[in-house]
């Protein structure tokens, strides 16, 4: 795994990313940390090619998906190798802020909860994409799946500034391009195996941070 999160080979290829969410469970249903990040990162490859309006957005998603591949280099990266093995460790050793943010601000459980919300943000928003028609505008797609979701954390000033970024997306056909699948069924295709597995990831995490009363980590 690359050092830095920032330094990645810009190319996109959206069947890549469903290929490293495919792999993302083991077995036993445990999401693998590493497998996780790399979803990521292939989908801020993505963002990145839409442009600097995006980048404030970007920014975060890196520096989230940081913490978590530092973690994967430490010493105690064993703990790290699924997303269950995480919070065990880290709720064992005291390791996350639960109340109020104090020495722990940056640990796995809490950053990867913020890249979970995210995740259902993504979930409703390939759905959309995946059955809307040739007219159908991204932006609004966009926006109704952020404001079913992720809206719900973020104060007024970066759902404003998520707002107006959604305004320059582009098209259904040019952001059909950008996804570099193939023709539009086969991208709608694409979609409808990408969004199951993404749920389930989704799922699973979901159920791991209720079970463990981790939903709400300042
Ligand atoms: C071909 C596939 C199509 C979809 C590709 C989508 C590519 C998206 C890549 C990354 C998505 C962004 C992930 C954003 C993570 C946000 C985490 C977060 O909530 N952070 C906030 C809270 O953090 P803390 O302060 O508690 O540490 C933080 O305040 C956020 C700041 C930035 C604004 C986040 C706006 C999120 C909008 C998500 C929509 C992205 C639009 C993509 C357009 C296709």
């Amino acid at each position: 795994m690359a050092d830095s999160v920032a330094s990645d080979d810009p190319k996109f290829c959206f069947e890549e990313v469903l290929s490293t969410f495919k792999v993302c469970l083991s077995e036993d249903k445990a999401v693998i940390l590493e497998n996780y990040v790399s979803g990521w990162r292939g989908l801020i490859k993505f963002l990145n090619s839409l442009g600097s309006v995006f980048s404030f957005i970007s920014k975060d998603a890196i520096n989230k998906i940081q913490i978590l591949v530092n973690l994967l280099k430490e010493d105690t990266h064993s703990h790290y190798m699924t997303v269950q093995s995480m919070v065990r460790y880290e709720l064992d050793n005291s390791l996350v802020d639960i109340d109020k943010r104090g020495s722990h601000p940056e640990s796995g459980t809490r950053t990867l909860l913020r890249l979970h919300r995210a995740l259902r943000w993504l979930e409703l928003f390939l759905e959309r994409l995946r059955i809307s028609s040739e007219d159908s505008k991204t932006s609004v797609m966009c926006a109704d799946a952020y404001n079913e979701s992720l809206a719900h954390y973020h104060p007024w000033v970066v759902r404003k500034a998520a707002g107006l970024a959604f305004c320059v997306l582009p098209g259904r056909p040019a952001f059909f391009e950008v996804m570099n699948v193939g023709p539009p069924e086969k991208v709608v295709a694409v979609l409808g195996e990408a969004v199951p597995l993404i749920s389930e990831v989704y799922q699973i995490t979901e159920e791991l941070y209720a079970k463990n009363n981790l939903l709400n980590l300042p």
